[in-house]
């Protein structure tokens, strides 16, 4: 039992083909794989990137860093502001008046005015309604205004309301130039501060406070004084010498009718000239502080073209440019790479004219067409930005070359540069034309796209430096070395932001090789683990195949695994495997054997098999029994048909004893198409079933039958055929084999063990002389050991009935033949392991006939 279900082998030795390599040292190569764990790898330190990207460029204490200072372009719309003026009509504007006051309202009107004048403007200044109480637009929101028509048009040409939204800020006409300033002005400034250029225009009809904006009146400082006021607060407050500003204004205006012409509004101005967008000869002023800016803003504003007319009584008749450049000092030697040189340009343009209202005649009319003409490319400049951002494909129309403001300003209509534009209207219903045409014209323009680009390009080539005290400073080697080591500051920067840049982009390359680094490693520690682990299922494997081998060399171990394997389906062959289960199977099988057996066995009979005894002991009995078995079904007058023996020589005795369906094996049999059963054999004594027994491990019994006839086997080569520890099997084997040969069987008990001996003995014995045949000693021995006294029960036939006392030990219990026993006896290595196995095989069960039928069917 204990081999069946347990597979030890103490005494194997196990032989490995093809041993284990050993890994073979690897002294100059490193391996490729890193060390498994963090803690084994050396430590690197760490690239410090971060620490000097972190580091501040620039270290100006005077002005704060900002995050946008150096950063890619930022795509913004385009700011357009609302003002609406209030209503004040003027005293004295009326149509009698043009012309014949130009220069004393000139003089009253201009910024910063003498204060002992001031009470006296003010006092002309009276704010009246208008006549209806109500104006042409209301402000819905602080983006958004509703432009009503008056009443006439809306009866006459039925025109209805609109509304216009989208604005940056509406202000509406009670605002004040700080609220306005605030709001619109000063994130310009900041930017300027900052190194960004900037522009502020403002646009609108004559009279509807461009100039107001933009310059302001003593009691009401405009932008550019608030502007001043902010940069020298804030910048000199901080440290004076940080920075230097320069102011520089000049204006295009009409060249009687006939051209434009640009004057430089400083102190000392004169006649400039244009070179594509650069003004040659335009003087620059250092400006140390905001009074000093004011007189020389104050002294430009005196020198611009101004004009009465109908719709203002100081109409500005030219495009007013300032620029205020701020320049970052560099006395002190310190390289500031975030701070610009930048430009704040901030334009009054003359307002369009009506002819029918301004009433021009002569050289205002021709100022106004001029005016006009001008508003009118800057609209279309601005109109063809819009639609080239609309659509890439529309080429950004040259609209820019048609005046000399455009050209001045293409950086900024181009889109290039930041800028706002202020949108001044009037709001009374008289104006609503005027304002009508203005927001439709530029309301628009909000959509435009501005890149917000951190340079400061020099506008101003050849530009004079004017001193403190107004002198000019036309010193033409100071102004080349200024402007060279402007250029070359500006070098260095972009130089340096490149740089910057190009380190930002390594930054990130190598923070992303780092993570991809990271996950190979950890890809290769699990395909590492995955290594260790099949290497090991491999050992294991190994060790198993080693041990089957020596264990599976019986074949029936295979066929159990079969009959588990039918055992339990859902069971695959591969997974059968030497399982507790498996073995708890087996013994059950094994036992079901001998319980079967045993109960075939005689009550009388001692040869029960017993799980206690050893194996040899049990195989012993075993083979008695299955002799007895054997006996008892010659005796009862059947016959062992040899072809079954041919097809499974002990397995199929064994199997027999253990089935009681005998007559569906016989039938089976009956059917089979073996070529031996149409010689229908006689039945097989149990000398030739011992025989059989014994070859039963080693070849059929068929096979043996044919090599004898072939004189294949022979007493000579016999014992190399059979199984080396039958050795006294193959001794009577041998004898009776060659008594067989010598034709000296002569008793029908003592049939042949194969088919052809059968029939060779049954063809030559006669009833008169079956104790004739001669046999020789060995042979004699073995015949009178048998149980010739066993009565045949000729009648009885087996294949036709199911009577389990056919296989049944007879009443009369037959003596196991000595000579048998003992030839079983000293079989000593037989193991149980084939017995219980046998019946997993295919089984061509053991045929039995009736020897009286055959006999007279023969
Ligand atoms: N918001 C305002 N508050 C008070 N007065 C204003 C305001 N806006 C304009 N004015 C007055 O209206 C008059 C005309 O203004 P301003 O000269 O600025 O118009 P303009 O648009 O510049 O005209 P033009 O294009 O003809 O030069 C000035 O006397 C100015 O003081």
């Amino acid at each position: 039992m204990e081999t069946l279900s347990s597979p030890p082998c103490p005494n194997t030795v196990t032989v490995r083909r093809n041993p284990h390599r050993k890994a073979r040292p690897t002294t100059t190569t490193k391996p490729l794989v890193p060390p498994s764990s963090s803690s084994d790898r050396p430590e690197i330190a760490p690239f410090p990137i971060d620490d000097i990207l972190s580091i501040q460029i620039n270290q100006n204490p005077q002005i704060e860093p900002s995050s946008s200072s150096i950063q890619s372009p930022v795509s913004e719309n385009l700011k357009v502001y609302l003002r609406i003026r209030p209503i004040v009509p003027l005293k004295g504007s009326s149509r009698s008046n043009v012309g014949n006051h130009n220069e004393i309202s000139r003089n009253k009107n201009v910024w910063p005015q003498n204060p002992a004048s001031k009470k006296k403007n003010s006092a002309r200044e009276t704010c009246t309604k208008n006549k209806s109480g109500e104006g042409c637009i209301t402000v819905n929101d602080s983006q958004s205004v509703t432009l009503s028509p008056p009443p006439a048009l809306q009866d006459s040409k039925r025109i209805k309301s609109e509304v216009y939204q989208g604005f940056s800020h509406v202000f509406s006409a009670d605002s004040s130039q700080n609220e306005v300033y605030e709001k619109m002005v000063s994130p310009l400034v900041k930017d300027f501060l900052e190194g960004k250029s900037g522009m502020l225009t403002a646009l609108g009809p004559s009279g509807s406070g461009k100039t107001h904006t933009v310059f302001g009146s003593p009691r009401e400082p405009g932008m550019i004084p608030l502007v001043l006021q902010q940069i020298f607060k804030q910048t000199y407050g901080s440290n004076p010498n940080s920075r230097l500003f320069y102011i520089s204004m000049f204006e295009i205006c009409s060249e009687r009718g006939k051209g434009e012409r640009i004057f430089d509004l400083s102190p000392d101005g004169a006649d400039l000239s244009m070179q594509r967008s650069t003004i040659k000869g335009l003087q620059e002023a250092i400006i140390s502080d905001t009074s000093h800016a004011e007189s020389l803003i104050a002294s430009a504003i005196l020198k611009r073209a101004t004009a009465m007319t109908n719709t203002n009584r100081q109409s500005s008749r030219s495009q007013c440019i300032i620029n205020i450049r701020s320049v970052v000092n560099k006395l002190d030697g310190e390289v500031d790479l975030q701070s610009n040189d930048a430009i704040l340009t901030i334009v009054d343009l003359a307002g369009a004219e009506r002819e029918k209202r301004t009433g021009n005649q002569g050289t205002r009319l021709l100022e106004s067409n001029f005016i006009n003409n001008t508003s009118m490319v800057f609209g279309l400049c601005l109109r063809s930005l819009l639609e080239h951002q609309k659509n890439p494909r529309k080429p950004l129309q040259k609209h820019f070359q048609n005046s000399l403001l455009t050209r001045y300003l293409r950086d900024y209509l181009e889109g290039k540069k930041r800028m706002a534009l202020i949108l001044t209207v009037r709001s009374g219903q008289e104006d609503y034309l005027d304002t009508s045409h203005v927001l439709r014209q530029a309301s628009p323009y909000m959509k435009i796209k501005l890149d917000s680009l951190p340079d400061s390009p020099f506008l101003f080539k050849g530009v004079a430096t004017i001193n403190k005290l107004g002198a000019t400073d036309s010193d033409p080697l100071e102004s080349d070395s200024l402007e060279k080591s402007g250029r070359t500051h500006r070098i260095m920067q972009s130089f340096a932001k490149a740089t910057w840049n190009v380190l930002k982009e390594y930054r990130d390359k190598l923070r992303l090789a780092e993570s991809e680094i990271q996950n190979l490693s950890e890809n290769l520690r699990n395909e590492k683990t995955k290594y260790f682990e099949l290497e090991k299922e491999l050992k294991d494997l190994k060790c198993c195949c080693a041990c089957t081998k020596e264990n599976v060399a019986d074949d029936n171990i295979v066929e159990v695994d079969a009959l588990y394997v039918e055992e339990c389906p859902n069971l695959k062959r591969s997974e059968c495997d030497n399982t507790p289960e498996k073995d708890d199977f087996i013994s059950r099988q094994v036992e079901d054997v001998i319980s079967q057996v045993n109960a075939r066995a005689s009550p009388s009979s001692s040869k029960e098999i017993e799980h206690d005894k050893d194996e040899q002991e049990i195989h012993t009995t075993f083979f008695s029994i299955v002799a007895e078995e054997c006996a008892n079904k010659m005796s009862s007058g059947n016959k062992i048909n040899a072809d079954k023996l041919d097809e499974s020589k002990i397995s199929a005795v064994v199997h027999i004893f253990s089935t009681e369906d005998v007559t569906g094996v016989c039938s089976q049999l009956h059917r089979n198409t073996h070529p031996a059963r149409e010689s229908g054999y006689p039945g097989m004594s149990l000398k030739g079933m011992c025989v059989v027994l014994n070859f039963g491990s080693v070849a059929s019994s068929s096979s043996l039958v044919e090599m004898v006839n072939d004189n294949t086997i022979s007493t000579s080569n016999l014992p190399e055929m059979l199984h080396k520890e039958d050795e006294v099997a193959e001794s009577e084997i041998q004898n009776l084999i060659e008594n067989l040969r010598n034709e000296n069987v002569a008793d029908d008990n003592i049939v042949g063990v194969d088919a052809l001996y059968v029939d060779e003995v049954n063809a030559r014995a006669s009833p008169s002389s079956s104790k004739k045949i001669e046999l020789d000693k060995d042979e004699q021995e073995i015949h009178t050991t048998e149980p010739l006294e066993l009565s045949v029960a000729p009648e009885k036939d087996v294949a036709l009935t199911q009577d389990s006392t056919v296989f049944h030990a007879p009443t009369s219990q037959p003596t196991p033949n000595a000579s048998c026993k003992s030839l079983k006896l000293e079989k000593p290595k037989r193991r149980l392991l084939p017995a219980s196995s046998i019946l997993l095989r295919d089984i061509g069960a053991l045929d039995v006939e009736d020897e009286t039928e055959k006999s007279r069917v023969s």
